[in-house]
């Protein structure tokens, strides 16, 4: 077995769960949020630093290594973990939301999307068995099957023909998976906003026993309240037994809210995207620290926050770094970011402990939004 998650309680006042998830490189606790490092590095931190502040797992990505350098170099290389130099749990994505988000004039059959490459226009093809050579070839611990991502909003019919093609190209994935005892293959449930397509996915992809299920097609634009009512009644119809895996969540109210739904693992480069323009998240929400009113401001980032930024820097010199575009600054500010949610995640994790998730999630909210939810 690649991974085993272990149950360990379940929150009395809400559905959350507090989990292990033993994979090859360790263990990883959830609720859990995974840094996103795209191109096999999680930008602007060091393997070191992702050490220091406790991140358990970090993503990288089969569309982008797949271009560059090539999944045959990092198999060269003895694989992603030597690679990078990164020695606990990677959890790579199959390449099919990048596919549609990135690249152009992508065509898609049965057999997987052709496409053109963003970086040197040459035309490429992915498809599920390419999927897994990628991800075989690249050793990450999690592997994600072949999806079609579909936009929001899309007319029903268009979701439907697109779940119905994921899950045979999941059946796929499973057939071309070259290591199964050392790389866990997630299924991942599409069907839109509609409810039984969303039943009918899951449904299917729980008949092929994957070892984790994600949530896809959420995160693409829909209002937060109808990705929790999806969530309601998708989240239910997983085995409580395997890890539950939301793609591309998110902000820290979405953090909180899925893991209140029950799932398990988070992913999203907002943390890392922000820092790089000076937006920063603390315990009193969301602070611009590019702002003129930080100009002699010598207090940190977060009072509260205890992080290598927030003990070393103030205010007034990182927004000097930040409008100097200096490299340090949006160092510092991916640090804080990074450092902020692993902390959210793990006074998640503590709430669940103690049977008081939905208090936390009102303290927490009153607190970073201001008002009370
Ligand atoms: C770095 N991230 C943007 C990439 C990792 S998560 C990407 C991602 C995000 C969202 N929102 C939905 C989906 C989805 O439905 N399928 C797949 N394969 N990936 C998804």
């Amino acid at each position: 077995m690649a991974i085993r998650y272990e149950l360990l309680k379940t929150c009395h006042q809400t559905g959350a769960r507090l989990g292990r998830l033993h994979t090859p490189h360790g263990i990883v606790e959830t609720p859990a949020f995974m840094p996103v490092g795209t191109l096999a590095t999680v930008k602007a931190m060091s393997p070191e630093e992702l050490e220091e502040m406790d991140a358990q797992i970090i993503l990288s990505n089969t569309y982008h290594l797949f271009l560059r350098p090539g999944h045959e170099v990092v198999a060269a290389a003895g694989g992603l973990h030597r690679f990078m130099h990164w020695n606990r749990p990677i959890l790579t994505d199959s390449g099919g939301f990048q596919v549609f988000s990135l690249s152009k004039l992508r065509h898609i059959t049965e057999d997987g999307v052709t496409f053109r490459s963003h970086i040197s226009g040459e035309p490429l093809f992915i498809g599920p068995e390419k999927a897994m050579e990628i991800q075989n070839a690249l050793g990450s611990d999690i592997i994600m099957a072949f999806d079609e991502c579909a936009p929001y909003p899309a007319e029903r019919e268009y979701v439907e023909t697109s779940l119905e093609r994921t899950t045979r190209w999941a059946e796929r994935c499973l057939k071309a998976h070259k290591r199964p005892d050392e790389q866990a293959l997630f299924g991942i449930v599409q069907g839109g906003v509609y409810r039984d397509l969303r039943e009918r996915s899951a449904r299917s992809l729980t008949a092929l026993d994957f070892p984790g299920y994600a949530i896809g097609g959420l995160s693409v634009g829909e209002p937060k309240e109808i990705m929790y009512d999806v969530l309601e009644y998708t989240v239910p119809l997983l085995p409580d037994t395997k890890p539950r895996y939301l793609m591309g969540v998110g902000s820290p109210d979405a953090l909180v809210e899925g893991a209140v739904r029950g799932i398990d693992m988070f992913d999203c480069v907002l943390p890392t995207r922000i820092a790089r323009n000076g937006t920063t998240m603390t315990s009193r929400g969301r602070l611009v620290v590019r702002n003129a009113k930080y100009a002699r401001d010598f207090s940190p980032l977060d009072p509260a926050c205890d992080c290598y930024t927030c003990r070393n820097y103030t205010r007034a010199y990182i927004r000097h770094l930040i409008k100097s575009d200096e490299i340090l600054g949006l160092r510092l500010t991916t640090y804080h970011n990074l450092y902020f949610l692993l902390r959210l995640m793990e006074n998640v994790r503590q709430a669940i402990r103690e049977d008081r998730l939905r208090n936390f999630r009102d303290e927490f909210f009153a607190q970073y939004y201001g008002q009370n939810s």
